[in-house]
């Protein structure tokens, strides 16, 4: 997979070149690009932003600096993946499509993601009106509250779909047994000491019976979910899905 981030400040995806991400880049199973949006100014003040139209509190990116710069990133990207390849556009908004578990999973199946890290009052929607002329654009938020700007953002999302890649992280279990790969939280966890200040590991989980393990992690995921995430339940009830669990 190949990932382009577009953001006035570059410096700010350096953590995606450290630890896992980092090392994915390193071996070449992700091909990350970072371009600073300022290099498609050509004013002495390199300016990116402008008052809006109509009126309203803060400024708005302005359209010409992101033509320019998503032209150069698909003419980029294409040399190196081929002239039939088209990125995806994921441009990240507080009023984009909710970004989750099954998004990354979509997202990890193809093969060029260009990410648009907005600042000030986001992106004049011409930009992405035009690039949709040429590929597929999504508005993407990672949940209900505002930021600064889209590159805390898109750090989450290159995350969260680079350790989905082939490769990525040593051990594949661990992509399963984990919350929301299974549209749910995953039970709590423990490993030695068994017994720390007081603090007992649950027998069962030293019992060597891997049923009653899956059991028990079932149905502690399932009481975590109804605590902290009910609306992950779909109305379900826990006691719903069990007995869904028990039929099959
Ligand atoms: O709040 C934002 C500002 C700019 C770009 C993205 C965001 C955002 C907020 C939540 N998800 O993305």
């Amino acid at each position: 997979m190949r990932v382009d981030v577009v953001s006035v400040f570059p410096d700010y995806l350096e953590p995606l070149r450290l630890s896992l991400i980092g090392r994915a880049v390193a071996r070449g199973r992700l091909r990350l690009g970072v371009h600073d949006l300022r290099a498609f100014t050509h004013d002495v003040h390199r300016t990116v932003d402008d008052a809006p139209f109509g009126g309203g509190a803060g400024m708005l990116m302005t359209p010409p600096p992101w033509g320019e710069a998503l032209d150069h990133v698909r003419a980029e990207g294409r040399a190196q993946l081929g002239e039939h390849v088209e990125p995806h556009l994921l441009v990240m908004s507080p009023a984009g499509v909710r970004f989750d578990q099954a998004m990354a999973e979509d997202l990890a199946r193809e093969p060029w993601l260009v990410l648009a890290c907005g600042r000030y009052e986001g992106i004049d929607d011409r930009v992405l009106t035009d690039a949709a002329r040429h590929h597929r654009v999504t508005p993407v938020s990672i949940g209900d509250y505002v930021l600064a700007g889209g590159e805390a953002a898109a750090l989450v999302v290159v995350e969260a779909v680079g350790r989905l890649l082939p490769g990525v992280l040593g051990n594949s279990a661990s992509v399963v047994e984990e919350s929301h790969s299974e549209g749910l939280l995953e039970a709590p966890a423990y490993t030695r000491p068994a017994s720390w200040r007081g603090l007992d590991v649950p027998d069962v989980l030293t019992s060597g019976d891997h049923a009653r393990v899956a059991r028990w992690r079932r149905d502690e995921s399932l009481r975590r979910t109804a605590a902290r995430r009910p609306d992950l339940l779909g109305g379900r009830s826990a006691a719903d899905l069990d007995r869904h669990d028990l039929a099959v």
